[in-house]
């Protein structure tokens, strides 16, 4: 047991999906898992392990933002051997060829600063994506004939943005879309020598202000989970 997470020694997975509700962890458990066992509930932040194809995995809610992310995974990887962490989470689109519920899978993420950055200082660290697990995601894509995107995105520290500017430049530079947590995920996995991805479902959009309900957000995003799962346990080519 950690500070955050009930779970005990050997009750998670070596590899975790992360998605930023923990009710949508719950859900996608219910949906994708066979027999799910609720092996954290410290803070509501409920986590879940079963199998999926025979292999063991657990997924677990996140919070929302960077720090709240950073807890998790560090936890996780630190104390309970994680080493393949893959965020399932929703974000806002930024371009106008991505549209409502197209799935991005992050190659990079830009931010304005990270947890991390009192680390690297002057240092502007690139965080990317396991590339294994990326080439295996977007197979899973074409696969299962999603509508993907794959490229850079933006994850911000704020949710109610006051810099719309920033926006615009993000845009015209091919952001594909913006949420709150994978720059740190991946900063995290570089550290610790873990495999990291984000595959993103779009829920709504910064350009058309079309938007999904919160329903939606926690249990319609199937699509991803399954691109996470088959990416998670693709064989090694
Ligand atoms: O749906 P999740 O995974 O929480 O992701 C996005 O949604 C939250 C904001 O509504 C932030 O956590 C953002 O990254
Ligand atoms: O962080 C997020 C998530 C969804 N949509 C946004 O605009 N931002």
């Amino acid at each position: 047991m950690t500070i955050h997470i009930g779970a005990e020694p050997g009750q998670i997975a070596e590899t975790v999906l992360l998605p930023g509700d923990p009710l949508r962890a719950e859900w996608a458990a219910q949906t994708f898992l066979k027999d799910p066992v609720c092996v954290n509930r410290v803070r509501g932040m409920l986590g879940f392990t079963g199998t999926w194809q025979g292999h063991r995995v657990t997924i677990h809610g996140s919070g929302m933002g960077m720090p709240s992310l950073s807890i998790y995974a560090n936890e996780l990887i630190r104390d309970y051997g994680v080493n393949t962490l893959i965020r399932i989470g929703s974000c806002g689109a930024m371009q106008e060829s991505v549209e409502l519920r197209d799935v991005i899978v992050a190659m990079t993420a830009s931010s304005l600063s990270t947890p991390s950055s009192g680390i690297f200082r002057e240092l502007n660290f690139s965080p990317c994506a396991n590339y294994e697990l990326l080439a295996a995601a977007v197979s899973s894509a074409r696969t299962l004939k999603t509508k993907y995107h794959v490229g850079g995105i933006y994850s911000a520290d704020v949710f109610y943005d006051e810099r719309p500017d920033l926006n615009e430049i993000m845009t015209r530079h091919g952001i594909l879309g913006v949420e709150m947590e994978t720059a740190e995920l991946y900063n995290l996995a570089a550290r610790h020598g873990a495999r990291a991805l984000a595959v993103l479902t779009v829920s709504d959009h910064l350009l058309s202000h079309k938007s999904l309900s919160s329903e939606d957000r926690e249990s319609s995003f199937g699509d991803m989970v399954q691109i996470a799962l088959e990416a998670a346990f693709a064989p090694a080519e």
